[in-house]
């Protein structure tokens, strides 16, 4: 078992390395995530974001480096193993079903996680402890009045709170978050980047995001990549005055 009561970082990327033929699109890449903080990972196309996050989430093995949680080294660890030990990507591993309502698509998540988790059965009955647990997520992110609903037919906000539900449902302790605000309008982003201050407080999270608006608001860490290699990394304030950055990346119009 993971040991969550250590102080410290509770995930770590420690010199990754990652190339493909002679491109190197991780290169030396190390990062901590903090529980209470929200850690984003920017760089201009290509810079080797998600390669960089999917050696995070387990998807894909580094060359070199490690990735540690809790204390534990876990960088031969699948995604799968990862994910039941509290490291959750989202909006990748999460597959909405689009003909089950809200409601029946979080219970699917709470039920794919009570089933490696013993302990959550004892004492309580199991569907009402199942139905507690979805309207909890359901409010959690705001989305209780739709729980009826057709996933299909949510706006794309809301299958995006949805997918954060289906997340939470694994009860992670890192949140994976690979560009969230994609695809949404400006009202749509705006809450849910409420959302994701709200859920900060009880999560380590890494966002990678394209909306530097997004980045200055919410980060309480950037890390800034180019061709691979972390070239900065610092507070919000520190990565607006650092001039590599300005140069490599802000001045280009991101
Ligand atoms: N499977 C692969 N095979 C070969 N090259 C790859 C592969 N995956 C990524 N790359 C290359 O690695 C580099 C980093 O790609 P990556 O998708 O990680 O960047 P990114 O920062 O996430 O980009 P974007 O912001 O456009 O999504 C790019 O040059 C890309 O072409």
């Amino acid at each position: 078992m993971a040991d969550i009561s250590q102080s410290g970082p509770v995930f770590e990327a420690k010199n990754l390395f990652k190339s493909y033929g002679g491109l190197r699109a991780t290169d030396n890449l190390s990062l901590h995530l903090e529980t209470g903080k929200i850690h984003a990972l920017i760089g201009p196309n290509g810079a080797g974001k998600t390669t960089a996050l999917s050696q995070l989430s387990g998807e894909l093995q580094p060359d070199e480096g490690q990735v540690w949680f809790c204390g534990q080294d876990i960088t031969r660890y699948s995604m799968p193993k990862r994910a039941r030990m509290g490291v959750a990507r989202s909006f990748q591993i999460t597959a909405i079903f689009d003909d089950f309502t809200v409601a029946e698509n979080v219970a699917v998540a709470v039920q794919s996680r009570a089933s490696h988790h013993f302990s959550f059965w004892r004492a309580v009955g199991r569907d009402s402890s199942i139905n507690r647990r979805t309207d909890a997520l359901l409010n959690q992110v705001g989305l209780v009045a739709f729980a009826n609903r057709r996933a299909a037919d949510l706006a794309h906000g809301q299958k995006r709170q949805l997918e954060i539900a289906m997340a939470l449902a694994l009860e992670p302790k890192v949140l994976l978050l690979d560009e969230p605000m994609a695809g949404m309008g400006p009202t749509e982003s705006a809450q849910l980047a409420e959302l994701l201050e709200q859920l900060k407080h009880d999560f380590a999270i890494l966002l990678v995001e394209h909306d530097m608006n997004i980045v200055f608001r919410l980060a309480d860490m950037i890390s800034v990549l180019v061709n691979g290699a972390v070239i900065a990394s610092g507070t919000v304030d520190e990565i607006r005055e650092n001039e590599d950055v300005q140069k490599a990346y802000l001045a280009e119009g991101y």
